[in-house]
């Protein structure tokens, strides 16, 4: 398959000027970034690598963060993670507190914001340095150790953050919370300032597209079956409550940030990362899912 011209084909079709969405502005930083932006990176199971755009840009992963922790939270705890956080589909928009009150603080999984803020709960509770350990992780499944947190978006989400601080305090209250609040926030607003690029995204997410091995070395970081779970939690729940659409348009597991990034893998066969900062309004990208929904019909694989 000629994923190269694939890929020329999709950047030829889409520009920024086809959608109406508008670059996040919650988070004062990231108001700043070029609407005009546009990348895309395919790396296949044979280690071939394809391109286009701005995919060597660096830009705010936000809540494509969350699989990373997920992934290491599960290494901690392995299944007893479950009795924290479940695995349903919200339905809800991200940052929703509304289902929490009647499940008593357990979140519906570990993907919206309660969810994941449940994580690093447990991250900063079990590890001794987990900003660091966030950030050795992720250079050591990208194979990129310059990989940064970047402290002005850090900075500009914690001068806002006031949802994130109420799902904390409110979860806390309700008793799923161990640590303080403050720290769980200060490594919550940091995993979501990561700066990657989609070459970088596309070979970190290659550890679940390749039973949870590094491709270039063949080392495991995650059990086979964690992998299968990661996988069935993007699949239902990695674009909130536009997972059933992105299953219906792309049909790939995947996970999507508020900093317009998607990344989304197909077992066996690749990952892919695209980057477009024009969100629908459901926070995600919305020139990255048309880019991917091109991708799976072009291509005519997906897992369904
Ligand atoms: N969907 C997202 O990417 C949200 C992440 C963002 N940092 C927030 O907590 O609001």
């Amino acid at each position: 398959m000629d994923y190269q011209k694939i890929l020329d084909t999709i950047y030829e079709e889409m520009s920024y000027r086809d959608v109406k969405g508008k670059v996040a502005s919650y988070i004062p930083e990231l108001a700043k970034i070029d609407r005009r932006k546009f990348g895309m990176h395919v790396y296949c199971g044979d280690q071939q690598h394809f391109c286009f755009g701005d995919s060597k840009e660096d830009f705010s992963i936000q809540s494509i963060s969350k699989v990373f922790t997920l992934a290491m939270a599960m290494r901690l705890m392995g299944e007893d993670l479950w009795d924290r956080v479940s695995v349903e589909p919200s339905g809800d928009p991200f940052n929703s507190l509304t289902q929490l009150e009647y499940e008593h603080g357990i979140p519906r999984n570990p993907f919206i914001n309660a969810g994941a803020l449940v994580i690093s709960d447990i991250l900063v509770d079990q590890l001794d340095d987990p900003k660091q350990e966030l950030l050795d992780f992720v250079r050591k499944i990208t194979g990129d150790p310059d990989i940064k947190y970047d402290e002005k978006v850090a900075a500009s989400e914690k001068a806002t953050g006031y949802r994130n601080v109420a799902l904390v305090n409110y979860i806390k209250a309700l008793g799923n919370i161990k640590c303080d609040v403050e720290p769980i926030v200060d490594f919550y607003f940091h995993q979501c300032s990561l700066a990657m690029n989609c070459k970088d995204l596309a070979e970190a997410f290659m550890i679940f597209a390749n039973k949870g091995k590094i491709l270039k070395t063949g080392e495991e970081i995650l059990k086979p079956k964690t992998v299968k779970r990661i996988n069935a939690l993007m699949q239902t729940c990695g674009f909130y409550d536009e997972a059933g659409e992105f299953s219906f348009q792309v049909g790939l597991p995947g996970k999507s940030g508020v900093g317009g990034g998607i990344v989304a893998i197909h077992p066996d066969n690749y990952s892919v990362a695209v980057w477009s900062p024009i969100l629908n309004e459901k926070g995600n990208s919305e020139l990255g899912m048309k880019a991917l929904e091109r991708l799976t019909t072009l291509t005519g694989v997906s897992v369904f």
